[in-house]
């Protein structure tokens, strides 16, 4: 293969996206890689994949892989696997649902476990996903995993700030991904 052929060729990075069932994953990666939202629940079993083609600048060309992970996940014997190799993670929670903020937690503690002994970390952003439904928020727009674990900061991680996200109402998705 010619230098000219491999530079035209994409890079791959690969996107997990964690965080409890019905957090909004699958919305946040139809989202972005299908422009869609499908209004009725249907559970992820195992995991979905996504793809979409992005251009970065400097013409350079860019396939995500978006690995949705169902939420039924958490403990079970594949969830490494899945998260391994990952170059970012997406910690999606509800910001309805206090529960699915709380247990932010224990996936990243799945995310660091997972690469403790890798030389690369992944970028690792939470989203507080159906960011419109305003009026049944329970988790306020200040917290942050790191405020609620002080003694935890995630030094070994390059930890991004907080995203809000709303699948439904199809806010803009340029700093999500
Ligand atoms: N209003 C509103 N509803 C949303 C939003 N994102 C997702 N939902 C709804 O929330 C429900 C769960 O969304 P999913 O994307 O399937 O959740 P999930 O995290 O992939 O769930 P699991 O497959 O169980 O892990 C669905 O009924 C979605 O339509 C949003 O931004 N706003």
């Amino acid at each position: 293969m010619s230098d000219s052929e491999e530079e035209s060729q994409d890079r791959q990075l690969k996107i997990v996206i964690l965080g409890d069932g019905a957090s909004g994953k699958t919305s946040v990666a139809m989202r972005f890689a299908q422009e869609a939202f499908g209004k009725q629940y249907k559970q992820t079993v195992g995991l979905d994949f996504f793809m979409r083609r992005i251009m970065l600048p400097g013409n350079l060309n860019v396939t995500l892989q978006v690995w949705d992970i169902g939420g039924q996940t958490i403990g079970g014997k594949m969830l490494d696997k899945y998260i391994y190799g990952a170059q970012g993670v997406l910690l999606v929670y509800d910001i309805t649902n206090y529960q699915s903020f709380e247990n932010l937690e224990d996936w990243y503690t799945m995310v660091k476990k997972m690469n403790k002994e890798t030389d690369s970390q992944p970028f690792v952003a939470l989203v507080g996903n159906k960011s419109l439904c305003l009026f049944w928020m329970v988790v306020p727009s200040t917290c942050t995993l790191s405020q609620r674990t002080p003694s935890e900061q995630p030094q070994d991680m390059r930890f991004l700030q907080i995203l809000f996200s709303s699948c439904r109402e199809c806010v803009p998705w340029t700093r999500l991904f």
